[in-house]
């Protein structure tokens, strides 16, 4: 809250990551990371994934949250993604965070050399030192969370991520955040279901947002889908994709889940929608 000395939980992550980011950047200068982007094939496009007709599923590799603890071991981050893109997944996210969610780059790295989908690194992204990281780890698309960035930042890291020829998800909770969003020229924006500052879920948070986000803009609902139910759900208030996490590392069985949401999100009534 703004004002008050309340820390939250989103500003408690972003000062573990920036703690990570600078043991990293006092490792490999940005000039090392640069020439290395040089070589590096360039992008997927994960927005043309994203709008093709039917309900995408963006399918997250995540380990654990700062809500729920541990949700999966996941000692095979590779085929993990691998059983996300057979089952249908247009996308496949990574958790890079390290603190809260046990990620790391190198399940980037793992699952880049596993699947030929588009692929998001998901990170508390604050500075472009973390764009050219995710180009070079073979990154598709990268997270810009709205609420963890100022709006000068936010368009500088939305302009570089295009001309890195990375697809920026641009991520809001709150209707300010959505007009943020739009201002900084976010074609694909997050509706995330979770207040990253309290971490409480509230589904109805899409169907509230979805309608101030023009239809030529790529709609994802993030967070809170347990199954094809709360895809459809989504659906029906305008979501183009669905990024889903908890429900497809915890069931066990992730292809057949992802498999059950992409035929839920491919139904007749769903399709060429405008
Ligand atoms: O595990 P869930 O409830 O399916 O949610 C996935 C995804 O939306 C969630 O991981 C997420 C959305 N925005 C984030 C920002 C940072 C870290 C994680 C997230």
């Amino acid at each position: 809250m703004r004002g008050q000395s309340h820390v939250s939980v989103l500003d408690e992550i972003v000062e573990g990551v920036r703690a990570d980011l600078a043991d990293r950047q006092a490792a490999a200068p940005l000039e090392r990371l640069q020439k290395a982007a040089e070589s590096a094939p360039w992008p997927r496009d994960a927005a043309a994934a994203l709008r093709r007709p039917g309900v995408q599923v963006i399918a997250e590799v995540k380990r654990s949250s700062p809500s729920k603890g541990a949700l999966a071991a996941i000692t095979d981050p590779a085929a993990l993604a691998r059983d996300y893109a057979d089952g249908g997944a247009a996308v496949v996210s990574v958790l890079t965070e390290r603190r809260r969610f046990g990620g790391s780059l190198d399940d980037l790295d793992a699952v880049r050399a596993s699947v030929s989908t588009a692929v998001l690194r998901k990170d508390f992204i604050v500075s472009s030192y973390q764009l050219w990281e995710a180009r070079v780890h073979g990154a598709d698309a990268v997270l810009l969370i709205v609420a963890a960035l100022e709006q000068q930042a936010l368009v500088s890291l939305v302009e570089r991520a295009h001309s890195l020829g990375l697809t920026p998800l641009v991520e809001v909770h709150t209707e300010d955040e959505v007009g943020r969003a739009l201002a900084a020229g976010a074609t694909v924006v997050g509706i995330n279901a979770r207040n990253l500052k309290t971490l409480e879920v509230d589904r109805d948070t899409f169907a509230r947002l979805a309608p101030l986000v023009p239809a030529d803009r790529v709609r994802v609902a993030e967070s809170g889908v347990r199954g094809p139910h709360d895809l459809l759900a989504y659906a029906g208030h305008g979501a183009d994709a669905v990024l889903v996490g908890e429900s497809l590392v915890s069931g066990g069985h992730p292809r057949d889940a992802v498999a059950d949401l992409v035929t839920a999100g491919a139904h007749p009534a769903l399709r060429d929608r405008g």
